[in-house]
C-alpha cells in the first residue's frame, strides 16, 4: 500500500499544500517548527480519521481559517483509495472514500493500516496504565473489530456500575440484585476481552524481543508482561471480593480496565531505569512489533511513519535499524528530521528509491 498524492488546505501551519510521493521513502526535513510532523499528522489523519498529536479536531483549523481539508490518494492492492478528510468550524468531521462520507468512521478504521514512530510515544513509558491499554485496544482493534465492540460494551456497564455505587452511597442504599446484574454483564465482556488481550500478547511479545535484540545487536535484556487480576481469578469472584472496597470508593476497582503493561530492562522498571536511548529503542521496538502484527494479520504492508527517531541513539542502533528497514520487506515509509546531511546519509544506506522534501 501506499500514498501517492497529498494536498492540505488550512492543515495546522499549511495554507496550502501539495505533495507526490515515492513509493518507498519520503523525507522532511527543515528547522524546529517548520511543519514536518503535521505532514506527518495530516498521513496520519487520513487513514484513522483524526490526529495523532491533537485530539481537538477543530485545533487542527489553521489559526484564521475557519475549515481543513485533506485530500490523499492511495494505492493498495492495485486499487486506486481516494480519502477526503474535511472539517469547518462548528461543524462534523467528514470522512470521504472515493467520493462516499462515511456514516460511522470506525467503518475507515483499517482500511488503511499505518504505524507511526513519535516523540510522543514516551507517554506509553511515562504516563499512566490508560496509555498502555490503549495501545493494546489499538491494535487489537484494527483487525478485530468485535473486540473493539466487546470493549465499548464493556465501558458503558462500568460506567453505569459507577453510577449506581455512587447513588447507593449517596442514598444510604444497596441492592446486591442491581449490581449483580452489572457484575454479570462485566464478566461477560471482561473475560472475552482479557482472553483476547491474552491471545494478542502471546504471538506479540516474541516479535517484540526478537525487535529489540535486533536494534540492540542483543545486549540487553527487556521484557513486557501483561499484567492482570484477571490471570490468577474469574472476574465475578474478583468483583464479589472487592464489594466493600468498591461500595466505599464508589467505583468499580477491578476489571479489565485496570490491566495494564509493566516493562522493565534487566528486571527494573523502564520508565526509572532505562536511559532515553533504551526507551527510545524499546519504543521503536514496540512499534515494529505492532508493524509486523498488522502485516500478518491485514495481510496489506502498513505504511511506516518514523518521526524524528534518530535523536539520541548511538551510530551502532541507527544502523540496526537500517538493517531492519532493509531486510524486513517494509513498505512506504515517511521519515522527518532536523538534521538534512544526516537524513541523506541515513537513507541512502536504505538501497531503496527515495525523495527528500526540504520544507
Ligand atoms: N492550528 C494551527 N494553525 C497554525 N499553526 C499551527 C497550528 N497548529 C500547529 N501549528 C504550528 O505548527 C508548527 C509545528 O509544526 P511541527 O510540529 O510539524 O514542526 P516540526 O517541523 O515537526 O518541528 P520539530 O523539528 O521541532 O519537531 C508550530 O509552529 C505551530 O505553531
Amino acid at each position: 500500500m501506499q500514498l501517492r498524492q497529498l494536498s492540505l488546505i488550512n492543515y495546522k501551519n499549511f495554507e496550502s499544500k501539495e505533495l507526490a510521493f515515492d513509493a518507498k521513502i519520503n523525507c522532511f526535513v527543515g528547522a524546529n517548527g517548520i511543519g514536518k510532523t503535521n505532514i506527518l499528522d495530516a498521513i496520519y489523519h487520513l487513514c484513522f480519521g483524526k490526529s495523532y498529536f491533537n485530539p481537538v479536531s477543530s485545533q487542527n483549523i489553521r489559526h484564521g481559517s475557519d475549515f481543513f481539508v485533506i485530500d490523499g490518494t492511495f494505492e493498495k492492492e492495485n486499487r486506486e483509495e481516494k480519502i477526503v478528510c474535511s472539517l469547518k468550524k462548528n461543524n462534523k468531521k467528514i470522512i470521504k472514500r472515493n467520493g462516499k462520507a462515511y456514516d460511522r468512521f470506525a467503518d475507515h478504521i483499517g482500511l488503511l493500516p499505518l504505524v507511526i514512530i513519535s516523540p510522543a510515544d514516551r507517554d506509553l513509558i511515562i504516563e499512566g496504565s490508560e496509555t498502555r491499554r490503549k495501545f493494546i485496544d489499538g491494535v487489537i482493534s484494527q483487525s478485530d473489530k468485535s473486540y473493539l465492540q466487546n470493549l465499548i460494551n464493556y465501558n458503558k456497564v462500568v460506567s453505569q456500575r459507577n453510577a449506581l455505587l455512587k447513588y447507593f452511597a449517596a442514598n444510604r442504599t444497596f441492592n446486591k440484585d442491581t449490581l449483580a446484574v452489572y457484575d454479570e454483564q462485566m464478566h461477560t465482556y471482561g473475560s472475552e476481552i482479557f482472553k483476547k488481550r491474552t491471545t494478542f500478547l502471546e504471538s506479540f511479545i516474541p516479535i517484540f524481543q526478537e525487535q529489540y535484540k535486533a536494534i540492540t545487536g542483543n545486549t540487553e535484556n527487556v521484557s513486557l508482561t501483561y499484567e492482570s487480576k484477571l490471570k490468577s481469578n474469574d472476574l465475578l469472584s474478583l468483583l464479589s471480593k472487592s464489594l466493600d472496597k468498591d461500595r466505599a470508593l464508589q467505583y468499580t476497582s477491578v476489571g479489565v480496565h485496570k490491566d495494564d503493561l509493566s516493562f522493565e530492562i534487566s528486571e527494573y522498571p523502564i520508565k526509572k531505569f532505562g536511559s532515553q536511548g533504551q526507551q527510545k529503542s524499546f519504543l521503536i521496538a514496540l512499534k515494529f512489533a505492532q508493524f509486523h502484527f498488522m502485516k500478518s494479520q491485514s495481510g496489506t504492508t502498513p505504511i511506516l511513519i518514523l518521526d524524528d527517531i534518530f535523536d539520541k541513539l548511538d551510530e551502532n542502533r541507527v544502523s540496526h535499524i537500517i538493517t531492519l528497514v532493509n531486510n524486513e520487506n517494509f513498505g512506504q515509509i515517511f521519515i522527518s528530521d532536523t538534521h538534512a546531511d544526516r537524513t541523506e546519509s541515513i537513507v541512502k544506506k536504505i538501497h531503496q528509491s527515495y525523495k527528500i522534501f526540504k520544507l
